[in-house]
């Protein structure tokens, strides 16, 4: 049986309907809106699309989104007093700085310079604590947030339920595992140097592939009746893009299956609007 599709972009355009709403109603109770910052260093053309993209999606929700974009020869000293200057500026809600940045600039020191209530992306490492020690008010990384969206829609039952997430990094592996594990799954984290990574993959009542790998996850990976979350975006030799997940053979067996492109993509930045909102909310409240 095919299994059904899990549709980001629809969900996405029913995240920001929502979030749209709630931005009317915070700029009717505060006289402004939520304030999001995206600054972008060089000219990667993925992170041009990606910061683009923001700014434009932050204002049609009725967010004041803005786009710094920065020379590539900044220094890692002109990024951070770029960052201080929005962290002291009361009307910035949100603050996210694309990644990656060039290699001369390290991320963990402009991450650590966010102000953690401004942090929409849900890197700084006091955030990560909070979310790795379940205690509320942690804002956590865009995609993770987006895949448990997509959980939800699906009426996945989390409780108790076996999942393996495929991939350790700081903005998906290890926060979704996170997430997860909050919702009561029993979770694993593995990686593409896992020992027999297949047999894991097939215990898998919920599967979220983020290792970064095109079609790692062959079909027999895949448990009967299993939701796949596939957080992969690669090219292969022809240019098209192709998730981590042997998609045609994996839907075989799935129950529920998120496309590349069309799924996890979109929810990323759909959920970045939800969050900006949140941390308004909770910036105000905290006054
Ligand atoms: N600071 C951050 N940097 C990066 C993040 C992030 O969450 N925070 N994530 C990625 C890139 N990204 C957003 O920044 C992103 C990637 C992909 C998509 C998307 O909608 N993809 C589409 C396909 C687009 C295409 O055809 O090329 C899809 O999957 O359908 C949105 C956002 C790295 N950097």
């Amino acid at each position: 049986m095919a299994a059904k599709i899990l549709d980001g972009k629809a969900i996405a355009q029913k995240v920001r309907d929502e979030v749209r709403e709630g931005v009317a109603r915070f700029a009717a109770a505060h006289g402004r809106p939520p304030g999001l910052e995206v600054v972008l260093v060089g000219e990667d053309p993925a992170s041009v699309t990606h910061t683009r993209s923001k700014e434009r999606m932050s204002n049609e929700v009725g967010i004041r989104g803005r786009l710094r974009a920065l020379p590539a020869a900044t220094t890692e000293a002109e990024l951070l007093a770029c960052v201080a200057e929005l962290d002291a500026d009361d009307t910035v809600d949100g603050i996210l700085v694309q990644l990656p940045l060039p290699a001369h600039i390290r991320a963990h020191a402009v991450l650590d310079a966010i102000d953690p209530a401004k942090d929409v992306d849900g890197l700084h490492p006091m955030n990560a604590g909070l979310l790795a020690m379940g205690r509320p008010g942690a804002i956590a990384p865009c995609t993770p947030v987006g895949c448990m969206r997509l959980l939800a829609e699906a009426g996945v039952e989390l409780g108790g339920a076996r999942a393996v997430v495929v991939g350790r990094s700081n903005l998906v592996g290890r926060p979704m595992a996170q997430l997860l594990l909050a919702r009561h799954a029993t979770v694993a984290i593995a990686h593409t140097r896992t020992r027999d990574l297949k047999a894991l993959c097939r215990e898998a009542d919920v599967l979220v592939a983020a290792a970064g790998k095109a079609k790692l996850i062959g079909g027999d990976w895949i448990k009967e009746g299993a939701t796949v979350i596939d957080v992969g975006m690669n090219r292969d030799d022809a240019g098209k893009l192709v998730g981590d997940v042997d998609f045609d053979a994996a839907r075989e067996r799935a129950a529920w299956i998120t496309p590349v492109p069309g799924g996890v993509g979109p929810m990323t930045i759909a959920s970045l609007l939800a969050t900006t909102l949140r941390a308004a909310e909770a910036r105000v409240a905290k006054r």
